[in-house]
């Protein structure tokens, strides 16, 4: 695949729950190496939109294309699509009756290619990238702080080197402080890794620091989609409620890039 070229389409997406219209004639494309951010109010289908791009849900109309391949066909290929997808999703960001060692190995043992002595060193690194100390390995969920659970979250997504990372709203629930450090991480990682990302957020200073460009849905549909300088020229009123709000103008006077 070339750079630059579009590692997920999307193209004529509606989706349907019963009578209830959430996306009509969605049309996207994600270009390799980018961070693409999804924003939207509450139930603009953002969550439902990044599950159909990994071929979790069906969308009522349209097409979907990863990595070149059209989604929604044959399971081999669909899961060969999963492998090289990482996820952190908002809800059961770890499974609660795995320990942190075993919610990372999760991805490695469903592979059925890897060893135990190769996952062992594989965990270790990932658990090393997030800066989680190996100490931790045995605990439990439950015994964990909410940054360290999206740490570890991320660790397993980042479990089998995945090209192309979903992440829904990653800082939600998090202080400042420790949402500022996870955005941080994510930007290392980017660094050292050819990752693309699509992410949900409602979090402006999250959104500003990582996203190359944004797609806004609103009224079922793309009402603005480009840079952030870009997107602040659009005359709709969510984004003008969004963006140049008293906290919006906060975050983007902290970004003076902008
Ligand atoms: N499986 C489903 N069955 C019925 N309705 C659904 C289903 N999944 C999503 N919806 C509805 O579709 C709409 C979009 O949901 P979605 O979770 O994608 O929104 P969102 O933009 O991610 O919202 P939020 O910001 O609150 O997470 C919501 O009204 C939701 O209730």
């Amino acid at each position: 695949m070339m750079a630059g070229e579009c590692i997920i389409e999307v193209e004529g997406l509606y989706t349907r729950y019963g009578n209830h219209v959430v996306h009509e004639n969605i049309n996207l494309g994600v270009h390799r190496g980018e961070v693409l951010a999804l924003v939207g109010g509450s139930g603009s289908g953002k969550t439902a939109l990044m599950r159909q791009m990994l071929g979790l849900e069906k969308p009522a109309q349209g097409k979907v294309r990863v990595f070149g391949l059209p989604l929604y066909g044959d399971r081999k290929k669909l899961q060969d699509m999963r492998n090289r997808c990482g996820v952190l999703f908002q809800k059961g960001a770890l499974f609660s009756a795995l320990s942190v060692y075993d919610n990372v190995a999760l991805p490695m043992r469903e592979l059925r290619a890897l060893d135990e002595g190769m996952i062992r060193k594989l965990v270790m690194l990932k658990l090393k990238m997030v800066d989680i100390d190996i100490k931790h390995a045995t605990k439990m969920p439950a015994e964990l702080s909410g940054g360290m659970i999206k740490r570890i979250a991320l660790a397993r997504a980042m479990a089998l080197d995945p090209e192309l990372l979903f992440l829904d709203e990653p800082t939600a629930g998090l202080d400042p402080e420790l949402s500022e450090a996870f955005v941080k991480l994510i930007q290392t990682m980017r660094q050292e890794l050819t990752l693309t990302i699509v992410m949900a957020t409602h979090d402006l200073d999250t959104l500003v620091a990582l996203s190359d460009r944004i797609a806004v849905l609103a009224e079922q549909r793309i009402v603005a989609l480009g840079t952030l300088p870009e997107v602040l020229k659009t005359n709709h009123s969510f984004v003008r409620n969004f963006f140049c709000g008293e906290r919006g103008k906060r975050s983007l006077e902290n970004h003076s890039n902008i």
